[in-house]
C-alpha cells in the first residue's frame, strides 16, 4: 500500500442527548433553537403571574429582517403572542423589512449598530436604558448574534461601567459562540467593533459563571444560559450535567496533526466556514516537500552520500527573472503580462521559501551558458592548480582591495565571525569592478558622499584596478585566455546575480505584504535594491583553489579534521557559487535545527552536479547585509569548507554580491519591549562596521 489509509471513527461521546436538545426544532431558527426556546419557556413562568399582565419581553440584537434565521420570530409572530420584542439591527435594508414585519405587531425596531464601546450611545446597555426603557431589568429572553463582539455586549449588560447602574439579568440568554473553537480554548475577542473573531464557548461559560449564570444547552452556533436560581428551580433535573462536554459536540472543529517527516495534516472540518473555500493542506506546510524527512531516522552511509543531491536539493528555476532582465532593458517593463507577473511571483516566492529555511538555495534557468561557466572553471584550474607559483605571484594582492592573488594560508575567515583560528588553506584570486559610475553627475550630493566615506567616492577599496598574471611569466595564450574567461564570467554572473537579488527582494516583500497588508513596509531598502540598475555595484569574483595535502594536519590531534576554510558567514548581499567536481574539498553549511538534525554541531554538505550541465546550476547563499535588511527573515548561514574524500583539486567561482558604496540602507530593529526603530547608513559604512565588529570580538577574545 503506497498511500495511507485515513478513516474517521466515531468516538464515544460524552454529549447528552436527553436534555433540552431533544426538543430541537426549527421554524425560522437555524439549528433547532426554536424548539429549545419553546421548551425552556414552558418551564419558566412569566414574572408577573399574580397580575393579569403576562407579557414576556425579548431583546434580539442582530435581528436581521426579523425572520431569516431568527430565534425570536416564532415567539413574536403568533396572533395571540404574549411576547413583546425589541429588535435591533444595523443594516439599513434589513431594518426596512424588519419594521414592515414587526411594527404592526407592536414590537420596537431600532436601527442601530451595537457597539462594544461601553461608553458609546450605541452600547447595548445605553440602547436598553434609553431607547427601550419599558423593558424590565429581568426581561425574559436576550438573543445576541452580531458576529463579532457578542461577548462584550453580554459582558457589559451584566457589568455596567458604573456601580450605580443596575445590571440587566435576562432569564434566558442565547448567544453565538464560534463553532470552530475547541472546548478547551478560552478565546475572548478584542473589544473592537471592527474585529470579527467571535468568542469560544469556554470563554462565554467562564463569563457566565462569573455572573452566576449556568449553561443549559448548545446548538451548533448558539449557547443558552439561565441564572443560577432559575437553573436550580426549573432545569436541574432535565439538565443535571451542565459541563461543556455534556452539552456540546464539536462538529465544526479542525485539527492539525504532524507526520514524522514534518508533513502537516488537517483533520475534521476542512472548509473555511464563512468563506466557503477549502483549506489547502499544501499552503499550510512549514517544510517544502523536498525537505521532509524524519530527523531521527538511522542514516545509512549510502543514503548520506548519494541521496543528498536528489532528495534535499530542489533547484529553483530563475528564468522568469533572468530572461526578464533582457526584455526590461528594451523598455517592455510596463507591458509585462499578468501571466508573466504571476510566474515571476511564483519564482520569487519559491526562492524565498527555500532561503528562509537554511539560507542556501540552488538555482538554474539563469541564462548563463555552459560554455562560459566551463571556460571560467577550466581557466581557474589552469591558474590556481597547474601554473607555476611564480605565475600567481606575478599578480600578488598588494593593497586593501585585495585584487589579484592571495596564496594559501594568508587569509583567515574565522575572523569574519570574530573567531581565532589558523589561516585558510586555499588559494584565491580576485577581480572586481574597476569603473565607478558618474557619481560626479549628481553634483549636489557629491559633498555629502565624500564626507560619508571620508575621502573621494573612488577611494572605496571596492573600486580598484584589477591585476592580472604577467604574460612575461605565463605564456601569452594562457594569460589572455585566463583573463578573457574570467572577465566574461564576471560580467555575466553579475547580471544574473542582480536578477536573483531582485527575485529575493520581491519574494520577501510579497511575503511581508501578505502577512501584514495594512502595515507600512519595513523593507524600503529591498524595494530600492530591487529597482536599481547595477552599473555601480561592488561585486567581487573570487576564484578559489583547494588541493589535497593540509599543512595543519601535523598540529592536530588524531581524528580532528580541520576545515580548509573556517566557519564563517559572508559579509555582502548574496554569494553565487559555481564549483567543479573536484573532491579534495567540500562545502558545508550549518544544518537547520528543524529538520536535518537537532544536534547543534551538524553540518550539511552543499553539492553541485560534478559536471556543469547545459543549464548550469549555482549555489546561492544569503550574506549578512541582506539578512539584516530582511529583518532577519532570511538567515545568513554559517558555512565552511572541509577536506573532501579524494585527491582531485577543486575549484570554485564565488561571486560576492555587493551594492554600490553610497547606497542608503535602512535597517529596522524590533526591540524586546515591542518598540521599533531603524538606522540609516550607506552600504560602505555598514561594511566597515561589520568588519570592525568582528575584529573587535577578536581583540576582546585575545585579552
Ligand atoms: O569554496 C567554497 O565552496 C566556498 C568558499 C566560501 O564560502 C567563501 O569563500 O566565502
Ligand atoms: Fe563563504
Amino acid at each position: 500500500m503506497s498511500t495511507p489509509a485515513i478513516r474517521r471513527r466515531t468516538p464515544k461521546s460524552q454529549r447528552r442527548k436527553d436534555g433540552l436538545i431533544q426538543y430541537a426544532k426549527d421554524i425560522t431558527s437555524q439549528n433547532g433553537e426554536d424548539g429549545i426556546i419553546e421548551a425552556i419557556f414552558q418551564r419558566i413562568p412569566p414574572s408577573n403571574t399574580n397580575t393579569t399582565n403576562t407579557t414576556r419581553y425579548c431583546v434580539d440584537v442582530g435581528a436581521w429582517d426579523g425572520k431569516h434565521l431568527s430565534n425570536t420570530h416564532s415567539l413574536l409572530t403568533p396572533p395571540d403572542s404574549c411576547w413583546q420584542g425589541v429588535l435591533i439591527e444595523a443594516d439599513p435594508h434589513r431594518i426596512h423589512d424588519l419594521k414592515q414585519l414587526h411594527e404592526p405587531l407592536g414590537n420596537l425596531c431600532i436601527h442601530s449598530t451595537v457597539s462594544s464601546n461601553v461608553n458609546s450611545e450605541n452600547s447595548l446597555l445605553y440602547i436598553l436604558q434609553h431607547r427601550a426603557n419599558h423593558v424590565p431589568k429581568d426581561f425574559d429572553f436576550l438573543s445576541i448574534d452580531v458576529d463579532g463582539s457578542d461577548y462584550w455586549l453580554l459582558h457589559d449588560i451584566w457589568n455596567p461601567p458604573t456601580s450605580k447602574e443596575q445590571t440587566y439579568r435576562p432569564k434566558v440568554v442565547c448567544i453565538e459562540a464560534n463553532p470552530t473553537m475547541p472546548n478547551d480554548l478560552i478565546y475572548i475577542p478584542p473589544r473592537n467593533d471592527t474585529i470579527r473573531h467571535g468568542s469560544s464557548l469556554a470563554a462565554l461559560v467562564e463569563l457566565a459563571e462569573q455572573n452566576d449564570y449556568v449553561l443549559i444547552e448548545t446548538t451548533i452556533y448558539n449557547a443558552f444560559f439561565v441564572p443560577q436560581e432559575i437553573y436550580t428551580k426549573h432545569f436541574s433535573e432535565l439538565v443535571p450535567d451542565t459541563s461543556i462536554e455534556a452539552l456540546r459536540e464539536m462538529t465544526m472543529g479542525t485539527s492539525i496533526y504532524q507526520l514524522y517527516d514534518g508533513t502537516l495534516k488537517l483533520w475534521g472540518c476542512k472548509k473555511m466556514l464563512w468563506h466557503n473555500m477549502p483549506m489547502d493542506e499544501a499552503k499550510l506546510q512549514v517544510l517544502p516537500p523536498q525537505k521532509r524527512s524524519f530527523p531521527f531516522a538511522p542514516q545509512t552511509s549510502s543514503m548520506a552520500e548519494s541521496a543528498f543531491f536528489k532528495s534535499t536539493s530542489i533547484v529553483v528555476d530563475m528564468s522568469a527573472y533572468c530572461k526578464d532582465s533582457s526584455s526590461q532593458q528594451q523598455g517592455n517593463e510596463k507591458e509585462e503580462s499578468q501571466e508573466a507577473a504571476a510566474v515571476k511571483r511564483e519564482c520569487a516566492s519559491e526562492i524565498v521559501r527555500q532561503l528562509k529555511y537554511d539560507g542556501f538555495v540552488l538555482v538554474k534557468g539563469t541564462g548563463m551558458s555552459q560554455q562560459v561557466c566551463q571556460d571560467a572553471l577550466d581557466n581557474t584550474h589552469a591558474f590556481l592548480q597547474e601554473a607555476d607559483e611564480s605565475v600567481r605571484r606575478s599578480c600578488l594582492t598588494k593593497d586593501r582591495a585585495r585584487r589579484g592573488y592571495s596564496p594559501m594560508c594568508t587569509e583567515n575567515f574565522a575572523s569574519l565571525i570574530g573567531e581565532d583560528g589558523p589561516n585558510d588553506l586555499v588559494r584565491k584570486f580576485r577581480i572586481g569592478p574597476t569603473t565607478i559610475a558618474e557619481i560626479g553627475a549628481q553634483t549636489e550630493r557629491t559633498e555629502e558622499i565624500s564626507a560619508a566615506s571620508s575621502g573621494t567616492p573612488s577611494s572605496s577599496p571596492l573600486h580598484s584596478p584589477n591585476v592580472w598574471p604577467s604574460s612575461e611569466v605565463w605564456d601569452e595564450h594562457s594569460s589572455t585566455a585566463f583573463r578573457n574567461a574570467t572577465e566574461t564570467y564576471y560580467e555575466r554572473i553579475c547580471k544574473v546575480s542582480h536578477s536573483i537579488v531582485q527575485a529575493i527582494c520581491h519574494g520577501i516583500m510579497f511575503e511581508e505584504h501578505q502577512s501584514n497588508p495594512d502595515q507600512q513596509s519595513t523593507l524600503s531598502s529591498l524595494q530600492a535594491i530591487a529597482s536599481k540598475d547595477i552599473s555601480d555595484h561592488t561585486s567581487i569574483l573570487t576564484l578559489l583553489g583547494y588541493r589535497k595535502g593540509t599543512r595543519h594536519k601535523k598540529t592536530q590531534k588524531k581524528r580532528h579534521v580541520h576545515p580548509l576554510v573556517a566557519a564563517h558567514t559572508d559579509v555582502g548581499v548574496i554569494t553565487v557559487l559555481l564549483f567543479d567536481g573536484g573532491n579534495s574539498a567540500l562545502l558545508q553549511r550549518k544544518s537547520s535545527p528543524t529538520n536535518e538534525n537537532n544536534d547543534e554541531d551538524q553540518w550539511t554538505n552543499v553539492t553541485l552536479p560534478p559536471m556543469v550541465p547545459e543549464d548550469p546550476i549555482f549555489v546561492v547563499n544569503i550574506a549578512d547585509c541582506l539578512s539584516e535588511l530582511s529583518n532577519n527573515c532570511l538567515p545568513s548561514t554559517l558555512h565552511r569548507v572541509m577536506p573532501g574524500s579524494g585527491v582531485s583539486p577543486r575549484n570554485c567561482l564565488a561571486l560576492f554580491v555587493g551594492l554600490q558604496p553610497q547606497e542608503m540602507l535602512h535597517f529596522h530593529h524590533d526591540h524586546d519591549n515591542g518598540q521599533q526603530d531603524g538606522t540609516i547608513m550607506t552600504y560602505e559604512e555598514w561594511r566597515k562596521r561589520r568588519i570592525a565588529k568582528s575584529q573587535a570580538v577578536l581583540e576582546s577574545n585575545k585579552k
